[in-house]
């Protein structure tokens, strides 16, 4: 069963570019990861999908139900973090998570309070006095606390400081292992690779490409930085260089092809220092972006 199926989706406001014809699919169980710089798209895609705005064209569902048609049956099934919260300023955050969890007819408080606790969330606390990521865990926990199918995140991280941010990856995977499908929206390349299998690249309303972490990773250049005594000009003149800099007795660039190669080359040199290193994800990403 596909949880997300998106088919030819297009946004226009107005004038303005939203979405262009974006397709893509994502299976029950997944942790996908839905990337793209600013203004990409991921936002308005996933407005859509919640039925929060009304496509331009093309069709969405979840769980092979009709994103517009069935909206409310879906809601039941999914926990939505929004990229940007506007709160009752007034509530509490526990009368906050109390309001949520009547609305989707959770009884028992176990929940609300372990992750309240391992987020160090205050519930005593008003919403208008919280930092943006204190703001942000109180939306986490109304996401999480019905347990839903579904739980879609857009730009989760953004206020929550590394420790946090840790033991959220943690929640994250545990709801994972219990059978919800995640789906999280992120500009921070390198905090989906730590937590998702596959992720979809939106650039400029339109879809880059789909792809696995793992293949990503498998297809992707080494770094390589060397000194030495001398390295003549020109001295690397291989198929599969890019990014060639040659400085004093230093070299650096980025290679795919056979690293037999490379040590050859090398074995001619009085090497002083050698790197050989995997480029981040985000310079994987870079040439999607060219
Ligand atoms: N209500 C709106 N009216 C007009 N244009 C909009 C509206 N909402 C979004 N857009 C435009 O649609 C495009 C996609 O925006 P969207 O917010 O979906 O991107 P995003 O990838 O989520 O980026 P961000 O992380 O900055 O929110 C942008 O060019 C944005 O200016």
């Amino acid at each position: 069963m596909k949880a997300i199926h998106i088919k030819n989706l297009t946004k226009n406001y107005g004038d303005h570019r939203g979405i262009e014809d974006v397709s893509f699919s994502v299976e029950e169980g997944e942790i996908f990861g839905f990337i793209g710089p600013n203004g990409a798209g991921k936002s308005t895609t996933i407005r859509t999908l919640l039925s929060l705005i009304r496509p331009t064209s093309g069709s969405a569902q979840i769980f092979g139900m009709d994103c517009i048609r069935q909206a409310a049956e879906i809601a039941k099934d999914v926990g939505y973090l929004p990229g940007e919260s506007v709160y009752y300023d007034n509530m509490t955050v526990r009368e906050l998570v109390n309001y949520a969890a009547d609305l989707y007819g959770v009884k028992n408080d176990d929940k609300i309070k372990e992750l309240s606790r391992r987020l160090s969330l205050d519930l005593s606390r008003k919403m208008a006095d919280l930092s943006l990521g204190n703001k942000k865990k109180a939306g986490i926990l109304c996401a999480l606390l019905h347990s839903p199918r579904l739980i879609i995140l857009d730009e989760p991280t953004s206020g929550l400081d590394p420790l946090v941010q840790q033991e959220f990856f943690t929640i994250l995977k545990e709801e994972n292992k219990r059978g919800a499908t995640i789906f999280f929206s992120s500009h921070v390349l390198s905090e989906v690779q730590k937590i998702c299998d596959r992720v979809a690249i939106l650039k400029e309303g339109k879809m880059v490409g789909v792809q696995k972490i793992s293949e990503l990773r498998a297809n992707s250049h080494k770094k390589i930085s060397v000194t030495a005594e001398k390295i003549p000009a020109g001295f690397f003149d291989l198929g599969g260089i890019t990014n060639y800099h040659q400085e004093g007795n230093g070299a650096s660039f980025m290679f795919m092809g056979n690293m037999g190669e490379i040590l050859a080359k090398l074995s001619a040199l009085e090497v002083h220092d050698l790197f050989i290193e995997e480029p981040a994800l985000e310079e994987i990403f870079m040439h999607y972006y060219r």
